[in-house]
């Protein structure tokens, strides 16, 4: 139980980077992610989020921080793709994990694994556990569960969840009044203001991703301003 309060602690109203890229995309590959990581503790990060075993496994190696660890994998018959079942937990723990993150989510598990056993499973085992949550009903029972904390990752990627462009600040701040347990703010937020404003709401920590590690969305969204004004000045051009 010490370790684990030690984790959380460690990510107090502090920056988690989260170091993701999948196959297909240009930065595919532990070594590129180890080295994400390292610009990121480089840059003042407290913690990284990151994917898969060997990522996780490259990144312990190249950093000192905490490294809260997800298997995103696809199940037939289930929209659930963040740890989703134990064998995820066990690839995690095994290479060296010091958090787990899993979709706490009330959609229809894979494999009939239900929430609550993978968050016993995790509680016996004094691993610390982030709760991805898409709406407060979730954040509130995976307290109940036992979860170390919750994050509002999965805020729009749930049909019945709030679907917008931006972070779901309200969602934040609800959790935040209603929860006793840490309440993280992670999802589309791409400007240091949005941070700022989710610590502001009482968030225990923000987790920020693809503005930072995923340079062809932030290449994207340089190129669209470009092609913005251009539009406006009638000199559109074919993309
Ligand atoms: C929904 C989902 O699968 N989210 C994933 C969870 O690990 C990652 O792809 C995100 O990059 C991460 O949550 C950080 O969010 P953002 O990249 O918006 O800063």
């Amino acid at each position: 139980m010490g370790t684990l309060n030690t984790i959380i602690q460690k990510l107090h109203h502090g920056l988690i980077v989260s170091c993701q890229a999948l196959p297909g995309e240009p930065l595919y590959g532990a070594e590129m992610m180890a080295r994400m990581a390292a610009a990121a503790e480089e840059g003042g990060a407290v913690g990284i989020r990151a994917n898969g075993a060997a990522d996780v496994r490259a990144i312990k190696s190249a950093v000192s921080l905490p490294v809260i660890g997800i298997v995103k994998r696809d199940y037939p018959d289930s929209a659930v793709y963040i740890t989703p079942t134990l064998r995820e937990i066990e690839e995690l723990l095994e290479a060296g994990a010091d958090m787990i993150a899993l979709d706490a989510t009330g959609q229809k598990r894979p494999e009939n694994c239900t929430l609550e056993q993978m968050v016993a499973f995790l509680n016996r085992n004094g691993t610390a556990s982030m709760a991805d949550i898409s709406i407060l009903e979730e954040a509130i029972h995976a307290e109940a569960l036992g979860v170390s904390c919750v994050s509002t990752t999965l805020s729009g990627y749930t049909p019945y969840s709030l679907q917008q462009e931006g972070p779901n600040f309200e969602l934040l701040q609800k959790a935040v009044e209603r929860l006793s347990i840490p309440v993280i703010a992670e999802g589309r937020m791409i400007e240091p203001d949005q941070v700022r404003k989710a610590m502001d709401l009482g968030a225990y920590a923000a987790v920020v991703g693809s503005a930072i590690t995923r340079p062809q969305l932030i290449t994207g969204r340089f190129a669209a301003a470009i092609r913005r004004v251009e539009m406006n000045n009638g000199n559109d051009r074919p993309d």
